[in-house]
């Protein structure tokens, strides 16, 4: 199935979506593999203005839900909207407000850099043929090669550029950095973040890493079981979400009651406990009366994403 989004050739210049309303919103979406439920009835809003990460293992369903969102895979059931609208097929004069990059980019292997670019620039009014010239040329990008003949990474950098170029509203990218050595990846990550300072710019991207997510500041979205578990900014979640740890000679035969609690692991002479708004004066009197010392600490971001995932 091919992995570029169905465009119409007028292209409008549309009003961008305002910031705080839902550039997305998802209800009830269901899909299923044969018999296997990928997307489990997913509610999910997604805010005009903000770089969402999406989080989840390896399986857990990031592709197969970013292809539904964009009518790239057909859903079973429920409803999605993008820009305020039902999305009731892809296509149309809205998808020139979304930029996607794929988890793989093997289109077009017979045409060189340049002809790509520029026969893709002509579907858009909008598209920023300086951005192209200057990515290309601090990405090392020959033009004058042919796609075919590119890395993985060359092909990562370039289905970038075409989807940064038309300056869309609602940028879509399923694991864009995979490919990209340790400079590219950086390089990426600050016209990421150059992209949404503009007002109105959305961009959402599955990944496996987090240091990335902690540069741009993302608000983290777990998906999990099949549902998006949380929308949360990574700032409220550093602070709401500590590692309790009490420890005592003794060890632990069942994990201590505590409030907030989400995961426990009982290692050794320690209970370690992921709690979230953690009452530090219950917390100490509990210790005390458990007969171990208390310490808490706040995870990482990688951390936190091998607990909660
Ligand atoms: N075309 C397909 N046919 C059958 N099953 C599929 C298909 N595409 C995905 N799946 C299954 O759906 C589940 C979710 O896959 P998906 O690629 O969406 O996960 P992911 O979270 O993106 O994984 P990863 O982090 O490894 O890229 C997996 O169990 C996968 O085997």
């Amino acid at each position: 199935m091919p992995a570029e989004l169905p465009i119409a050739i007028a292209a409008p210049n549309a009003a961008p979506a305002l910031d705080g309303m839902p550039v997305l919103r998802v209800d009830a979406l269901s899909k299923s593999f044969e018999k296997r439920q990928v997307l489990q009835a997913i509610d999910w809003s997604v805010p005009a203005g903000r770089v969402i990460g999406l989080l989840g293992r390896n399986g857990a369903g990031k592709t197969t839900l970013l292809r539904c969102l964009l009518g790239l895979s057909p859903i079973d059931s429920g409803q999605i909207e993008l820009f305020g609208e039902p999305m009731i097929e892809p296509g149309g004069e809205r998808m020139h407000r979304v930029g996607f990059v794929p988890q793989s980019f093997d289109l077009f292997p017979w045409m060189k850099v340049r002809a790509y670019l520029d026969f893709t620039a002509a579907f858009y009014a909008r598209w920023d043929h300086a951005l192209t010239a200057r990515l290309l040329d601090s990405w090392q990008l020959d033009p004058r090669q042919k796609i075919g003949q590119l890395s993985q990474g060359q092909r990562q950098k370039l289905a970038i550029v075409r989807a940064i170029a038309p300056q869309p509203d609602l940028l879509v990218l399923d694991e864009p950095v995979a490919s990209l050595d340790p400079q590219a990846r950086r390089a990426f990550m600050a016209e990421l973040l150059e992209l949404t300072r503009r007002p109105g710019k959305t961009v959402i991207f599955s990944t496996h890493i987090t240091a990335d997510l902690e540069r741009a500041d993302a608000d983290i979205a777990l998906l999990r079981d099949g549902r998006i578990q949380f929308t949360r900014p990574l700032a409220e979640l550093r602070e709401c979400m500590h590692r309790v740890i009490l420890s005592r000679a003794e060890g632990w035969l069942e994990v201590p009651p505590i409030a907030g609690m989400l995961k426990a692991n009982i290692k050794g002479h320690e209970a370690q406990l992921l709690v979230e708004h953690p009452d530090i004066e219950n917390l100490q009197a509990l210790a005390v009366q458990l007969n171990a010392s208390l310490r808490i600490e706040t995870p990482t971001l990688e951390d936190l994403f091998v607990e909660l995932a």
